[in-house]
Formats: C-alpha cells, sequence, structure tokens
C-alpha cells in the first residue's frame, strides 16, 4: 500500500544565509495521482522536485509519509563507469531485486525505449537521448511509490515520449503517485489531477477554470461486464453505465493502451465493444476518476 507524501511548512535555500528559494510550502500528493508542477524559469521547480524526491532535505518544516522513490534529474550524469545495461542492473540491485531480476528488468526497459542495442555501450559514450533513454529507465525500473520526473522527455525521440506517458499511466494505475515539470503545456494534459505553480517562492495551486493548457486528446471506450476495475477508474475522466452491463469510458489518449491493457486482462477479462475519438471531457458532476 503506497502512502501520502506530505510536505508541511517546507522551505529550502542554498546556504545557512542564502535566499529562501522555496517557503511555507504545503503539499499533498496521494497515491495513484499525477500531479504537475509549473512556474517560469529559475522559480524553484527543481529545487521542490529535489526536495519532493529526498535527495535534498528541506531547510525547515517537515517531509513526512515518503513511500519508495525514483527520480529523473534534468541533467543526468552521463560519467559514470558503467555500461548502460550494467548501470540499470546495479541500479535495480540497490532498489532490493536480485541480480539476475536487476538485468532482466534493466534488459526490459532498454527494450521498451528501443535501446537495447546500446546495453554494453558505456554511459559516457551514449548519445545524449540514449542517456536519457537510460536515465528514465533507472527510475522506472524501481517500480517507485513515487516518480519524480524534472523534464525527463527532454532530449527523448517521439516514440519514446510516448513510452514514457504509457509508463507514467501504468505507474499510477499501480497506485503510485507521479509528479513533473515538462515545458509542454500539454505533457500528459487531460490526465493530470493538480497543476501546482511555484511563484514568488511559494506554491498555488491552479484550479482548472485558470488552467490554460489543453485536456490533450481522448478516447471513448466501450466496455461490457461488471464495473471497470478501480485501476481502469483511476485512469478514466469519466465513466458512464449506459446501459445494464455497458460502460462509457472517456480517457486521455496517453493512457488508452494502458487502460485497454487493464481491461482485457482483468478478472473477469472485460468485453472491449467500440474505442473512438473523443472530445475531453470538461467537469461533468455526477462522473468519477
Ligand atoms: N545547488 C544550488 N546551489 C545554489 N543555488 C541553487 C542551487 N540549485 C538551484 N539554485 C538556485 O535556486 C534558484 C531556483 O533554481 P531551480 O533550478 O530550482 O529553478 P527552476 O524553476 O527549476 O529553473 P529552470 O526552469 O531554469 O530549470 C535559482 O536561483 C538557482 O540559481
Amino acid at each position: 500500500m503506497h502512502r501520502e507524501l506530505r510536505l508541511r511548512d517546507v522551505g529550502r535555500r542554498y546556504g545557512p544565509r542564502g535566499r529562501w528559494v522555496i517557503r511555507h510550502v504545503d503539499l499533498a500528493v496521494a497515491p495513484g495521482t499525477l500531479t504537475r508542477v509549473e512556474g517560469a524559469n529559475g522559480t524553484g521547480k527543481s529545487t521542490l522536485l529535489r526536495v519532493l524526491a529526498g535527495l535534498d532535505a528541506p531547510s525547515e518544516g517537515r517531509v513526512s509519509g515518503r513511500p519508495r522513490t525514483a527520480y529523473v534529474p534534468e541533467r543526468f550524469p552521463a560519467a559514470l563507469p558503467f555500461t548502460a545495461a550494467g548501470y540499470l542492473t546495479h541500479l535495480g540491485t540497490v532498489h532490493g531485486l536480485s541480480r539476475p531480476e536487476a538485468a532482466r528488468a534493466a534488459r526490459a526497459w532498454l527494450e521498451r525505449f528501443d535501446a537495447d542495442a546500446h546495453a554494453g555501450t558505456p554511459l559516457a559514450r551514449l548519445s545524449k537521448g540514449s542517456s536519457q533513454k537510460v536515465a528514465v529507465a533507472q527510475a522506472l525500473l524501481a517500480e517507485p511509490g513515487l516518480l519524480v520526473l524534472d523534464e525527463a522527455w527532454t532530449g527523448l525521440d517521439t516514440a519514446a515520449r510516448d513510452e514514457l506517458d504509457r509508463a507514467v499511466a501504468e505507474r499510477t494505475a499501480a497506485g503510485g503517485a507521479v509528479v513533473f515539470v515538462d515545458h509542454d503545456p500539454r505533457r500528459l494534459g487531460g490526465a493530470v489531477d493538480a497543476v501546482w505553480t511555484v511563484a514568488d517562492g511559494t506554491l498555488v495551486r491552479r484550479t482548472p477554470a485558470e488552467d490554460p493548457s489543453e485536456p490533450g486528446p481522448c478516447v471513448t471506450v466501450v466496455v461490457q461486464g461488471p464495473p471497470p476495475p478501480p485501476d481502469v477508474l483511476r485512469m478514466t475522466a469519466t465513466a458512464t453505465e449506459t446501459a445494464p452491463g455497458t460502460h462509457r469510458l472517456t480517457v486521455p489518449a496517453t493512457h488508452s493502451d494502458t487502460v485497454l491493457r487493464a481491461l482485457l486482462t482483468a478478472d473477469p477479462p472485460r468485453h472491449v465493444v467500440r474505442v473512438a475519438p473523443a472530445t475531453p471531457p470538461t467537469d461533468t458532476p455526477g462522473t468519477h476518476r
């Protein structure tokens, strides 16, 4: 069971007399949620993410309820003396996997990001894009309760960016929380549960009405059988029982593959009747997430 991470009156400054970069930050990150952090350049987004990830301790305030956490930094330290597969295997063992399990997971994630050809390449010789794939894989292979992504999509090719979108959907479906910063305001649009803005050294929650980002493309999935399982409902924007045993789900397109897989492998497997493009939902009373 994943726990809720809480920041209470958290502040962070660099050095005992440094200026406060962020201060009086109160934030709760619930299991299974997707949180976007935004703000102008240099406002303290990475500083907040490092505190969330547990890499930096707050200079004041308290952090509690941290689940097992993984982090993709804005800049990956690529000069480590490992091959790509060696590094991922090593980190897998750090996260508690046996060596053969870690080697298998390393290989599987490199394949998912189409980087298996580079498994034996030293990190220092990887291209920027391949290096970023390793940075992302090291965080995902831990199956963390909290995944913190600082501009993790930057430098990835289109297929790898889509794969990361899917991996994020899988994490939240499995009950993990994901917190991310990305320069593209449409990133994971429609799937985001909360948007927080870092401004003037503190954190302000944006209400949906103020949200200028596109909700992003959605698909409608019509499915027959018992009510969709909770992991599917967590990924849906709306779910309506249109007739006894028939459910119409509106799902962010980024999450559609994961939703379909979850429906088809559910117990009992659900019968998917139709999948079609949909208009993103507005906040409709009586629907649930
Ligand atoms: N290790 C550090 N030591 C001293 N000052 C730092 C350190 N890291 C960040 N800062 C300062 O804290 C402030 C916020 O930086 P931070 O990287 O958190 O902002 P950001 O919003 O992520 O920026 P960007 O959008 O450019 O990535 C900046 O003034 C930066 O110079």
